[in-house]
């Protein structure tokens, strides 16, 4: 039996919808070893993020290096990375270990509006990380955040997507969960030619804590098994749709997404 591997480079959520937690749910979901490597703690419940604990970037190479040195990855994912110094320390992790099926979720700001990354630790991820990506998944504030452009349309989705490969990533996914107009949720994948679209039936809801993380990390589940990049963010599109679909209803404010509903329902 091929066991296939995927280490997830995030911050911890508390709550269990996000961070860590979702990626390691994720995995398991789709069949793939996890793995983890913890950048912050974070003290946080479906109400919002109560407090930050960052470990230092020796905490998180050291983590990396252990896993590395002794289980090796198929697959790479970052998360909350929170400073330029554990930025710069997880590229040169990866460029260390040569990791390639490498996805990048560029995470920011969580849902309630908690900073999750220092404001000066952008230039890092963009000069460090970012061409390092093989993927990248950004949502509309975070493409904006990186590139500049101001997100209105789906041609401002598609001059962001072309900056970001442009910066070194290989294949870019702008998420369209914060653009609420419309019947459909749309993801626009870009690989430096041409452009395809993920579409799903927007759900109206509040329980979408996580689904950043789920999706990034259903794709580096998927590649972890060899899968192109192309299938992987289709596959993580049914995931998180179904995960969103089928809530669980805990917590007294945005709640998590349902890890299991793609195993138990399907899409
Ligand atoms: N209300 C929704 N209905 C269906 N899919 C959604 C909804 N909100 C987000 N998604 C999907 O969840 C994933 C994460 O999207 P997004 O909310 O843009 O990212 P983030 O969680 O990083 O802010 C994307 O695949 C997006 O299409
Ligand atoms: C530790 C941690 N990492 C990431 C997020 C972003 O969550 P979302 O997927 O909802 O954007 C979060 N809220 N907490």
């Amino acid at each position: 039996m091929t066991v296939y591997k995927a280490l997830t480079i995030a911050g911890s959520d508390s709550g269990g919808g996000a961070g860590i937690q979702a990626d390691l749910k994720t995995f398991q979901e789709l069949g793939v070893f996890g793995m983890s490597a913890i950048t912050a703690v974070t003290a946080q419940n479906t109400l919002g993020v109560q407090g930050v604990y960052p470990l230092s970037a020796e905490a998180v190479a050291a983590q990396i290096e252990s896993v590395a040195t002794d289980l090796g990855a198929d697959a790479v994912k970052t998360g909350m990375l929170f400073s330029a110094e554990i930025i710069r320390t997880v590229a040169e992790q990866v460029k260390k270990h040569q990791w390639e099926r490498v996805v990048v979720d560029p995470v920011m700001i969580a849902k309630g509006g908690a900073p999750l990354l220092q404001e000066e630790a952008v230039a890092a991820l963009k000069e460090a990380l970012l061409p390092l990506a093989l993927v990248i998944t950004p949502n509309i504030p975070e493409a904006e955040a990186l590139t500049g452009v101001a997100i209105r349309t789906m041609d401002d989705r598609r001059e962001a997507a072309r900056l970001l490969h442009r910066m070194g990533a290989r294949y870019v996914v702008v998420k369209g969960g914060h653009d609420d107009e419309g019947e459909e949720t749309v993801d626009l994948l870009y690989n430096g030619s041409e452009f395809s679209y993920f579409k799903s039936k927007r759900i109206d809801t509040r329980h979408t804590h996580g689904t950043g993380c789920t999706f990034a990390a259903a794709v580096a589940a998927e590649l972890a098994k060899g899968r192109h990049p192309v299938d992987a963010v289709g596959t993580a599109k049914a995931f998180v749709q179904s995960a969103i679909a089928h809530p669980l209803g805990i917590g007294h404010g945005h709640g998590p997404t349902n890890h299991w509903a793609y195993r138990q329902y399907g899409e």
